[in-house]
């Protein structure tokens, strides 16, 4: 009988537990790959453009032209700006395996409740941390940039945010994986098959656990999760002060914002998205 430590390994015991983790952890890093490839297809601007252009920062004159303009100028360049964006985050949805296998209503409702979040998450691959800018139209700008919107509070907070997330130094394949959990989330109100997006959900939160631990990133969960909460604050304060906005001008609402802004901040009647 040989000794215990010459006793070969318990190789069949290891290796069925190998077949049984395997299958999820193949599916794991597929839903990895397929979601990092999709993040990086419809990321907008790629962070190496985005740093490239850090240098070109607005002018005293170029500031005070932002700060002259009227408020209604001001909000529509932003709201064209972030619908832009946001048109990019419904194409990332749309390239994540299994999100349109929900029912459209699904779709939407997830897309009408985190496609701001998931910009803003974005949003902070284009801010400065060295100096407090995000670029804006062609260049980087602080918060003077924006002073004629008259949300001070809310600029603040943006920038706030973006700072505190750009010093958890994310990468690209972790904005990926977290822009995507925020994206799926199974708590949004009027999900009609919710235990479909808690399933897709929880897939994607396995893959971006297992990414982390690899990566011995571990640490940033708990940070991520402190982020998420202060997104929602963000969007629903940003949202709240739309609609402030929008109600002192009803007739500018439809001129001024492009459509699918309209749909997703403002109640009007629910049109599918395109
Ligand atoms: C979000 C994905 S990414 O990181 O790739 C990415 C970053 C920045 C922009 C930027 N692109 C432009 O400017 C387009 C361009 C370029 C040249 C001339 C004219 C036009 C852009 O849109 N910034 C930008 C900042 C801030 C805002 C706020 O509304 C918010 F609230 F989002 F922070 C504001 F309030 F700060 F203004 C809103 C928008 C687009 C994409």
């Amino acid at each position: 009988q040989p000794s215990p430590d010459q006793q070969p390994v318990n190789a069949p015991g290891l290796t069925c537990r190998l077949l049984c983790v395997l299958p999820s952890l193949l599916s794991s890093d597929c839903l990895t790959a397929n979601i990092v490839k999709s993040h990086r297809e419809t990321c907008q601007y790629r962070v190496e453009e985005l740093q490239a252009l850090r240098w070109k920062v607005f002018s005293r004159e170029e500031v005070l032209a932002y700060q002259s303009k009227s408020v209604e100028e001001m909000w529509q360049r932003c709201a064209y700006r972030l619908t832009d964006s946001i048109q990019y985050v419904v194409e990332f949805a749309k390239r994540i395996d299994g999100f349109l296998e929900l029912s459209q209503n699904d779709q939407i409702v997830l897309l009408k409740g985190g496609s701001l979040e998931v910009v803003l998450v974005r949003m902070c691959r284009s801010f400065n941390p060295d100096n407090g800018t995000v670029f804006f139209e062609g260049k980087y700008g602080g918060t003077e940039v924006f002073k004629s919107l008259g949300c001070n509070d809310l600029i603040a907070s943006i920038f706030e945010f973006s700072q505190s997330l750009c010093a958890l130094h994310l990468s690209e394949q972790e904005v990926a994986l977290f822009t995507a959990v925020v994206l799926l989330n199974p708590e949004r109100a009027w999900l009609q098959d919710k235990e479909k997006v808690a399933r897709l959900h929880s897939h994607v939160d396995v893959a971006f656990k297992n990414t982390l631990q690899r990566s011995h990133r571990d640490t940033m969960l708990s940070k991520l999760s402190q982020k998420t909460l202060q997104l929602k604050s963000l969007c629903l304060l940003h949202i709240d002060r739309l609609r402030s906005f929008l109600e002192l001008r009803p007739l500018l609402a439809h001129s001024l914002f492009p459509p699918l802004y309209h749909e997703l901040f403002t109640d009007g009647p629910d049109a599918p998205l395109e």
